[in-house]
């Protein structure tokens, strides 16, 4: 708590560790055809956020304005349904920089304090795939047992995507992730659900524990892709959003869960599930 391209399958080779230098191409950064609206202001400058509906203009007879507030509200309804929602959950022991990843990925900078998060805390920000505006909802979710055990339920419904992190620089963190992962089984988080494992806090180079080689060989096992980053590190910030963005980039590409489309009737607004989609993300 603070005070405050589909990846390809194929998983890039090559050692290499530390924070700052090239990380051996294990995470990509997003593409040119990726942009990343930074608020909710951002998301209806695009065009397609909620739209301001009724008030009467000047000099329209009551029907006019009536229907052109009925229009507004359809166009409104339409464009905020169209909005995919992904959620991505962030798991992990406590301290190992949960809060500071998804503070850095959605508000672009590392929180001065944190605490440990009670419960959960939701993040989100809009960004834009392939001209498609897109939230990514971030729920920073607690480590410490006793802060999440009554929550543990609903951070795994409807999940689209799972981030465990852990602390470079602690191997408890890192032998922990077995159990972590146990969970998520536990709660019967389909095998389409894209996995991704995240080593944290590279910028303290003199304290890393876990060494890459072994970090990418557990992700292998697991079917994960593995990005070693700081939330501290500015220079590392682009890194971070490309642990976010690879996977909404992912999730475009899949059979969509919570976007529908509109349909008219008669006039009327019939909500219907999307069929598959196919795109081409490049990320
Ligand atoms: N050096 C360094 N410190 C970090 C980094 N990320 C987080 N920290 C520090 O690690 C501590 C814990 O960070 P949090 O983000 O609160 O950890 P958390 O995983 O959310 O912890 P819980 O809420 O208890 O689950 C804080 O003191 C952060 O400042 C990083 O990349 N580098």
């Amino acid at each position: 708590m603070t005070n405050d391209s589909p990846e390809e399958e194929t998983r890039p080779g090559g050692g290499g560790g530390g924070a700052g230098g090239p990380k051996s191409g294990r995470h990509r950064r997003p593409n040119d055809n990726v942009t990343i609206l930074t608020s909710s202001a951002d998301l209806a400058r695009s065009g397609r956020g909620r739209r301001q509906s009724g008030g009467g203009g000047g000099g329209d007879s009551g029907g006019a304005s009536a229907l052109t507030s009925s229009l507004d509200l359809t166009t409104s309804l339409e464009l905020s349904i169209q909005t995919r929602i992904f959620k991505i959950i962030v798991i992990g022991d406590s301290n190992v920089g949960k809060t500071c990843l998804t503070f850095r990925f959605t508000g672009g900078s590392f929180p001065d304090k944190t605490e440990a998060t009670i419960g959960v805390d939701f993040r989100e920000k809009a960004v834009e795939i392939e001209g498609e505006t897109i939230k990514v909802q971030v729920w920073d979710t607690a480590g410490q047992e006793r802060f999440r055990k009554s929550m543990v339920e609903h951070y795994y419904r409807n999940v689209h995507a799972v981030v465990f992190v852990y602390d470079v620089t602690k191997m408890t963190s890192f032998r922990n992730l077995q159990t972590w992962i146990q969970e998520c089984n536990g709660h019967r988080v389909s095998a389409s659900v894209p996995r991704v494992l995240v080593g944290n806090k590279c910028d303290l180079v003199d304290h890393i524990q876990v060494p890459s080689n072994m970090a990418l060989k557990f992700a292998d096992a697991h079917n994960m892709l593995l990005f070693e980053t700081s939330a501290k590190d500015p220079r590392e910030s682009q890194n971070v959003d490309s642990i976010f963005m690879s996977l909404a980039c992912r999730l475009k590409a899949q059979k969509s869960l919570l976007y529908r489309d509109v349909e008219r009737e008669d006039g009327r607004v019939r909500l219907t599930q999307e069929a598959e989609t196919k795109t081409n993300c490049p990320c």
